[in-house]
C-alpha cells in the first residue's frame, strides 16, 4: 500500500452499487462537511500503529474524510497507568505518510490515559512531562489539530502546560479541547459545561480562537444548557471547532438498519452549527461498528445529513434583513464615519445610494409633511425645504419625488405646491456632483450653499435665504447621534421658524449587552503595522513628527486599551445577545429649547444565564415624521435597510456574569468646543449583592472622539 493510495483512500470510494447509489447522494455534503472517524481501543488490531494507511483507507471507504489518531500510537495511548511501569514510548512512525497527509487527514488525539490534573501527583506529574512529549511530537509529525479532552470541572495545571505552550513556541496546529454535554461526566455537579470552558480559555488568556477552539463531546446525556436555546446560543459566541458524536446518540433502524440522531441530539448539534469548517468525529462507545461497516458508514451519513443545510438556513434568514449584503462584511470591525470631520469619498456615497429602503422612507415622511403643510399653511403654494448635509443629493430627489406625489394625489393641476429648495453640503467635493445633479436631473430648481450647516443664521443674512418650512437631514450614525448629528442641527435652530418640521423629528440609541470572544479578540488585535503607525487614530490627540522623520499616532493609554476604548461598527454573526436592547439617548429637533447635547444614562439588565460580556451592541431608530420610522433594531428592522450595521461598544476585559446578576451600563455623552465623546463602564451586581465595577473607559476622550 503505498501513500498515494492512502491518500485516495482517505477521500472515499464506494465499495458496491448501493453504496454508490447513497455516496451520490451525499457527495455534496461530503465534499463540503468532514467527518471524522476516532480511534478507541475497539479499532486496535495488530501493529496499526504501523499501518495507518491501511486504516485510512478503510475508513475512507465508509465516507470518513480524516481520523482521530493517537499522537504517540495506540499502544502508548491506550496503555493503563501504572505507578510502577514507564509509559510506551511515542511510537507512531512518520514514514508512512507523506507530510501533507499527516497534516490533511490525521488529528493528533493526546493519550488517554494523560491526566495532569489527577489527584494522584505521580500520575499528574508523569502527564505534564508526557504531554510536553506528545506536543513536541505533533510538531514534528505537522498535523494541524489536536485533541484535548477535559477529564475535570477544573484542569489548572493541563491549562497551564497549553497555556505556556500556545503563547511562547512556534506552533502550527489547533488546540480542541474537548467538554462534554454532561457535566457529570467530568465530576462536575451543578456546574455549566459552557463555564467549564470559558475557565479553561480564561486560564490561557483567552488565547487566539484560530489556535485555541473548543470541541463539544456530544454524549448520550445531554444537560439542560444544550436542550434549551437561551443556553445554547452561547456557543455562537465561542470558537467551536469540532463535535465527537459518541455512537450511542444514534438511533438505528432495526429494519432498515438506517441510522439517525435522536432529535435532542440533533437540535443540540444543529444549534451550536455556526459554520461548515466544524468537524465531526463520531466515536464508536459500544462495539457494533467493530464488526458492522454498514453501520460506520451510516453514522458518517446521518451525521453530515443532520448539519447539511444548516448554515444555508441561517445565511438565508441573515439575507432577508441585509439582502444586497455582501457575506464577507460579517463580524469585520469598522471605524465609524465623522463625516463632519471627514470629508467622505464618491464611493461612500454611491454604497449610501444602493439602500432600497431609506430614501423610499424619507420620500413618505417628506410627502406627509407636505400634506401637514399644505394643510395649515397662510402660503400654500409654496414651500421653502433645506436639505442639510445632502451629499451627492439622494434626499434632494426624494424630496422632488415626494412633491409629485403629493400634488398628485391632494392638489389640481392649477394649485401646486411647488417646493422652493435649498440644498446645504460642507463637503466642497460632493458640491461638484451637486451641482451636476442641479443641471441634470432637478431642472436646475435647487440653489446649492456650499456651507457647513452651523453657519446658516449667519449665511442666511449675507446670501438672504429664506428661512425653512421643513429640514431634512440624515446624520445618524450606528449609535444613532455618534455622527453628531444634535450637534450640527442645533447649529441651524436660531435660523428656523417656530413651526419648522425636521425630518427627522426624534432619535434614540439602544444598547444590549453581547457575548462574543471572536469580537474581543478581533479588537484586541488591530493594532497598525509599522506603515500605519502615522495615520490619524481616533483620539483626541493626533500623529507626532517623531525624531527620525516619520509620524506617530501615540497612544498615552497604550494600543490595547485604546482598542477597547473606541466604537466600531459591525455587521454581527459570532456573538450571541444577553438581553433585549434598552433605550439610551434621545434626541428631538428642532431644539427650540436648546437642551445640552450632553447625557447620561444608567441602564439595567437582568442575567439569566452564566456568560462573559464583551461589551454592548448598539441600535437606533428615528421617526422620521409621525409614524414615519427607520430602526436598526433586531425587533423593528426596516428590512432590507443596508445603510447601517450595528455598533460595538467592547469592555476592557471580558466580565464574567452569573444567573441572577444585576448589571448596570453608565453611558455619558460628553462634550467640549472642539468635539464629543462617551465615556462608560459597567457594574455587577451578584445575586448576594457583592458588586464589582468596571475601569471607566475612554475618559476625557482620549481613544475615541468625535471632532466638530
Ligand atoms: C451620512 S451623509 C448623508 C448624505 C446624503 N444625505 C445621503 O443620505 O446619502 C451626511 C452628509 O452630511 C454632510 N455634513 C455633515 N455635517 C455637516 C455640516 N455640519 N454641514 C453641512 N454638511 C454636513 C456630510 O459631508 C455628508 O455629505
Amino acid at each position: 500500500m503505498t501513500v498515494i493510495e492512502g491518500q485516495s483512500a482517505c477521500q472515499g470510494t464506494s465499495g458496491d452499487a448501493e453504496n454508490a447509489t447513497k455516496n451520490s447522494q451525499n457527495d455534496e455534503a461530503r465534499a463540503r462537511i468532514n467527518v471524522g472517524w476516532m480511534t478507541t481501543p475497539n479499532d486496535v488490531i495488530e501493529n496499526l500503529d504501523t499501518r495507518v494507511v491501511e486504516f485510512s483507507t478503510a475508513l475512507g471507504k465508509f465516507q470518513y474524510s480524516f481520523v482521530g489518531y493517537p499522537i504517540g500510537g495506540v499502544v502508548r495511548s491506550f496503555w493503563k497507568y501504572s505507578r510502577n511501569e514507564e509509559p510506551p514510548l511515542i511510537n507512531l512512525p512518520d514514514m508512512q505518510l507523506q507530510n501533507h497527509l499527516w497534516e490533511t487527514y490525521f488529528s493528533g488525539q493526546v493519550s488517554s490515559w494523560i491526566d495532569c490534573d489527577s489527584k494522584d501527583e505521580h500520575l499528574a506529574r508523569l502527564s505534564e512531562e508526557e504531554l510536553l512529549k506528545e506536543l513536541n511530537y505533533v510538531c514534528y509529525l505537522g498535523l494541524r489539530t489536536i485533541i484535548v479532552e477535559l477529564k475535570h470541572v477544573k484542569s489548572p495545571r493541563l491549562a497551564s502546560v497549553l497555556n505556556r505552550w500556545v503563547w511562547t513556541k512556534h506552533a502550527n496546529f489547533t488546540i480542541w479541547v474537548f467538554v462534554p454535554t454532561s457535566v457529570q461526566t467530568i465530576g462536575g455537579e451543578l456546574e455549566d459545561v459552557w463555564s467549564v470552558w470559558a475557565d479553561f480559555r480564561s486560564q490561557c488568556a483567552n488565547y487566539c480562537s484560530l489556535k485555541l477552539q473548543v470541541g463539544i463531546h456530544i454524549t448520550s446525556d445531554l444537560d439542560d444548557e444544550f436542550t434549551d436555546k437561551k443556553f445554547v446560543d452561547r456557543w455562537k459566541a465561542e470558537p467551536v471547532g469540532a463535535m465527537i458524536i459518541d455512537s450511542d446518540a444514534f438511533i438505528t433502524d432495526p429494519v432498515t438498519g438506517v441510522a439517525t440522531l435522536s432529535q435532542p441530539h440533533a437540535v443540540a448539534i444543529r444549534g451550536i452549527w455556526m459554520n461548515d469548517s466544524i468537524r465531526l468525529l463520531i466515536r464508536d462507545v459500544g462495539s457494533l461498528s467493530k464488526h458492522s461497516n454498514t453501520l460506520k458508514m451510516e453514522y458518517a451519513r446521518a451525521a453530515r445529513n443532520t448539519v447539511k443545510d444548516v448554515s444555508w438556513i441561517r445565511s438565508k434568514a441573515e439575507c432577508s434583513d441585509y439582502p444586497d449584503t455582501n457575506i464577507d462584511y460579517t463580524d469585520i470591525l469598522q471605524a465609524p464615519l465623522q463625516p463632519l470631520a471627514d470629508n467622505l469619498d464618491s464611493c461612500v456615497y454611491n454604497t449610501f445610494e444602493q439602500d432600497p429602503i431609506k430614501y423610499q422612507k424619507y420620500k413618505e415622511a417628506v410627502e406627509l409633511a407636505l400634506r401637514d403643510f399644505g394643510e395649515s399653511s397662510a402660503h400654500p403654494n409654496s414651500v421653502v425645504v433645506y436639505v442639510l448635509g445632502a451629499g451627492r443629493g439622494p434626499l434632494v430627489s426624494a424630496c422632488y419625488e415626494a412633491e409629485s406625489a403629493y400634488n398628485e394625489k391632494y392638489r389640481a393641476k392649477k394649485d401646486r405646491l411647488k417646493i422652493k429648495m435649498f440644498v446645504v453640503e460642507k463637503n466642497t467635493n460632493a458640491v461638484v456632483t451637486l451641482r451636476y445633479m442641479n443641471v441634470k436631473a432637478w431642472k436646475e430648481r435647487a440653489r446649492i450653499v456650499e456651507s457647513d450647516m452651523r453657519s446658516l443664521p449667519q449665511k442666511s443674512i449675507e446670501l438672504g435665504l429664506d428661512q425653512p418650512d421643513i429640514i431634512v437631514s440624515e446624520l445618524l450614525g450606528s449609535f444613532g447621534d455618534n455622527e453628531l448629528s444634535p450637534e450640527c442641527l442645533d447649529g441651524v435652530t436660531p435660523f428656523l421658524k417656530p413651526t419648522t418640521i425636521s425630518i427627522p423629528q426624534k432619535y434614540t440609541s439602544y444598547a444590549a449587552p453581547i457575548m462574543s470572544l471572536n469580537m474581543y479578540q478581533t479588537i484586541l488585535s488591530t493594532s497598525p503595522n509599522f506603515w500605519n503607525r502615522g495615520i490619524c487614530g481616533h483620539g483626541r490627540d493626533g500623529p507626532e513628527l517623531t525624531s527620525r522623520g516619520s509620524f506617530l499616532q501615540r497612544y498615552p493609554q497604550g494600543s490595547d486599551v485604546s482598542n477597547l476604548d473606541q466604537i466600531y461598527v459591525v455587521y454581527l454573526r459570532q456573538f450571541c445577545p444577553l438581553a433585549l436592547p434598552k433605550e439610551v439617548f434621545s434626541f428631538e429637533h428642532p431644539n427650540f429649547e436648546n437642551v445640552s447635547n450632553d447625557r447620561k444614562a444608567l441602564i439595567e439588565f437582568d442575567i439569566d444565564r452564566p456568560a462573559d460580556i464583551m461589551g454592548f451592541a448598539g441600535y437606533f431608530d428615528m421617526v422620521l415624521y409621525k409614524d414615519v420610522m427607520l430602526s436598526i433594531l433586531p425587533s423593528t428592522y426596516s428590512k432590507g435597510m443596508i445603510s447601517w450595521f450595528p455598533a460595538v461598544i467592547p469592555l476592557r476585559d471580558l466580565l464574567r456574569v452569573s444567573n441572577g446578576d444585576k448589571i448596570r451600563f453608565l453611558i455619558e455623552r460628553k462634550s467640549d468646543e472642539h468635539g464629543v465623546w462617551y465615556e462608560w463602564c459597567v457594574e455587577r451586581q451578584g445575586a448576594n449583592g457583592e458588586k464589582e465595577q468596571t475601569p471607566l473607559q475612554n475618559q476625557n476622550g482620549q481613544s475615541y472622539y468625535m471632532r466638530q
